[in-house]
């Protein structure tokens, strides 16, 4: 309900959720379906731009899920979809007075509130928008517009809106996901993350009632004291919950920086000793298998990983992960402080040291297997016969992204299916006839919403297609980075909405187009064809073919590989230096000297590596670069110099790559 709903503040140019990172080919929507018909406002390339944005004003409030300007919807229906989407379509009756996606209006002062952390749609940045600092209602409300990813690469939680409550007395400030932030009077960090600049606040007393902890004891503050059911003992959704995935959640406050007590409220008592955060060491969330609020069919939540008694519990040992072995720490540059040194918090690093962590969790329709220490999640179709496309099947693929988008050990995705044969058959048929128009309606958006948080997902992912693919399987292979398939030529792959005398509406086709080409999409969705394996490997429609039992070896190898690479994958993250309005790069692992930054995801002051077009680069004025990089497996080091302060201004010269 905060994301851009109205009020919508003069200073926000569109949608938060509109700034996604692809480019718009088709048209905006699509005419006569009477639903929420996201056009796909990007199509991406074989080279997968993936950090390329475009800035939220190139896009039409009508492209935005959550623009309030729908003229189909109407101001009303679509203030409700925005609502729908930000409370996880809890409907706004079942939902507590309490629940974050009621309407807390834009200038509404922060008072005591914690923790949404986790619990937003996950949105990505955008040049221009990432981290911008905004003026509230008061002097000391500021709103950041968008968050993504920190400057280690790591995903942040993007709440649409953070707003950041001074307290003066302890020399930090307080975001609305109860994550205490550090001030150097120039800018805001969260997370280590520069997050923008703004105005100085000016000292002003705040009641704080709660604030995310790192763990450890005190009254669970990434779940929010006042906001979350299962605090207050009631149900927690694993929807609202922002912990859903047994501990984990979001750290954002600097793994072991020292903070400030926070004020207690009365007849709340304050939380114990603050302790550096791990997610081996966080404490189990309540456990709610079901939720009496949602719509949704029961999502057990999985139970919290055992804590391994290699670890002893905090916090008298700081957290073995958290520490950097001192051979995968890169030199910073001379005069450029580590993070870990100028903000007191340790570089994340690979927990290759420790035993693999391996957590799982299962809901009625999808296995996720998630092995921490590759950072590869595997989702496995479970919905025999035909691993059909229903509405439940959708929902549950989309909640079981989202906690994999949110869950930073996460960093790809391999789907395949459980079921023998079948990758997956398509949309369920069923659930498209005999059924009531708000059901279409439902049944369409989750469709839509299956494909947008698949394509436009930061994780790096594999289909390994282990059976026939018709239609809407085919559509979820297409949209992955990367399609293995079973060298088995009785499975066949393609878009055969014509044989069953409908058509592949046309984000299909254009998803499908950028994979296979114009021609052979043509052909190929004119007769409905479903092509035999080695035919579909021919025409591009696969990237390789493998023997089935080899299938699963070989994502793993390919999904290493993508992983490796700078940038999506998430290994290489700049820290530009900014001198004299010139951007200098040095080479760093995998990086040429010289190649660039891009103005995407990485939020200012977090440059993503590798992708910024020629024109930015003309447009930023930046010749020979200098930067410092480190993996993101080693954790990003760097400082970000004063001058570095200066890089808002090229965003808005550079309008976005
Ligand atoms: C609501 C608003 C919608 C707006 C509409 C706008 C535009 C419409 C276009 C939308 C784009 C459409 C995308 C789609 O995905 S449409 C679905 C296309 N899928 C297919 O054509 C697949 C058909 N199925 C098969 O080809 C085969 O079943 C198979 C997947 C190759 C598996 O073969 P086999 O192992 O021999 O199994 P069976 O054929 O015996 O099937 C087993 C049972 O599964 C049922 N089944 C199969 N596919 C589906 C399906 N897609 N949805 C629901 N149920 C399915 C099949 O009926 C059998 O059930 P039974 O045992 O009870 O008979």
């Amino acid at each position: 309900m905060r994301c851009c709903s109205p009020p919508r503040p003069a200073w926000v140019p569109t949608c938060s959720s509109s700034t996604r990172s692809r480019r718009s080919t088709g048209p905006a929507r699509a005419a006569g379906t009477g639903a929420w018909d996201w056009p796909p406002w990007r199509s991406r390339s074989r080279s997968r731009q993936r950090g390329s944005t475009i800035p939220a004003m190139l896009l039409p409030d009508a492209v935005c899920p959550h623009s309030t300007a729908s003229p189909r919807l109407g101001p009303r229906a679509a203030g409700d979809e925005v609502h729908r989407r930000c409370c996880r379509g809890q409907p706004r009756e079942l939902l507590p007075a309490s629940c974050p996606g009621m309407a807390v209006p834009l200038g509404e002062p922060e008072r005591g509130r914690a923790g949404r952390a986790g619990q937003g749609r996950t949105e990505r940045g955008s040049a221009g928008q990432d981290g911008m600092v905004q003026g509230g209602a008061g002097p000391w409300d500021h709103r950041i517009i968008k968050v993504g990813k920190d400057p280690q690469g790591h995903r942040v939680q993007p709440a649409p809106t953070t707003t950041i409550t001074p307290n003066p007395e302890q020399g930090a400030w307080l975001n609305n996901k109860g994550a205490w932030l550090s001030g150097n009077g120039r800018g805001l960090t969260e997370g280590g993350w520069l997050i923008g600049g703004g105005p100085t606040p000016r000292p002003r007393r705040v009641p704080l009632t709660s604030r995310a902890g790192n763990g450890g004891s005190g009254p669970r503050p990434l779940h929010g004291a006042d906001r979350c059911g299962a605090q207050r003992g009631g149900a927690c959704s694993a929807l609202l919950c922002p912990r859903g995935w047994g501990g984990g959640g979001l750290a954002t406050a600097p793994r072991g920086s020292p903070s400030p007590p926070p004020p207690a409220r009365r007849g709340v008592p304050p939380p114990g000793p603050r302790v550096p955060r791990c997610p081996l060491h966080a404490p189990c969330p309540p456990v709610s298998p079901t939720s009496p609020v949602s719509p949704y069919p029961p999502y057990p939540r999985p139970p919290c990983p055992p804590i391994s008694p290699h670890i002893p519990p905090p916090p008298q040992t700081p957290c073995p992960r958290g520490a950097a072995p001192p051979h995968l720490t890169p030199p910073p540059p001379p005069g450029v402080l580590p993070l870990s040194q100028a903000w007191g918090r340790a570089p994340r690093l690979p927990p290759s040291p420790l035993p693999a962590q391996r957590r799982a969790f299962s809901n009625n329709k999808i296995l996720v297997e998630l092995d921490e220490s590759a950072g590869v999640a595997t989702m496995k179709f479970k919905s025999p016969p035909v691993n059909s496309l229903s509405l439940d099947f959708l929902t549950e693929f989309c909640i079981s992204l989202e906690k994999l988008e949110n869950d930073r050990a996460c960093r790809g995705v391999i789907l395949t299916s459980a079921v023998p044969k079948i990758f997956s058959s398509g949309l369920d048929i069923t659930e498209m006839c005999g059924k009531s128009t708000e059901h279409y309606a439902e049944f369409w958006r989750a469709v839509q919403e299956m494909w947008l948080r698949l394509y436009s997902s930061n994780m790096v992912t594999v289909a390994a297609v282990n059976g026939s693919s018709p239609a809407g399987g085919c559509l979820i292979a297409l949209t992955c980075d990367y399609r293995i398939m079973a060298e088995n030529p009785k499975f066949s792959i393609g878009l055969n909405e014509a044989q069953l005398g409908i058509v592949a509406p046309f984000w299909f086709k254009d998803t499908f187009v950028n994979v296979v080409g114009h021609r052979v999409a043509e052909s190929s969705l004119q007769l409905g064809s479903l092509h035999p394996a080695p035919e579909a490997h021919r025409i591009g429609l696969v990237d390789e073919l493998v023997p089935e039992e080899k299938l699963k070896d070989r994502a793993t190898a390919v999904m290493q590989q993508w992983l490796a690479l700078p940038g999506k994958g998430g290994t290489s993250w700049a820290v530009t230096e900014c001198r004299n309005g010139d951007l200098t790069c040095v080479g760093g692992p995998g990086i040429e000297a010289g190649s660039c930054v891009s103005v995407g995801t990485g939020g200012v002051g977090g440059w993503e590596v590798g992708k910024l077009s020629k024109a930015v680069r003309a447009a930023l004025g930046c010749e020979g670069c200098a930067w410092h990089t480190a993996g993101r497996s080693a954790g990003c080091a760097g400082r970000l110099p004063p001058a570095q302060l200066a890089v808002p201004a090229l965003l808005s010269r550079a309008g976005g790559a």
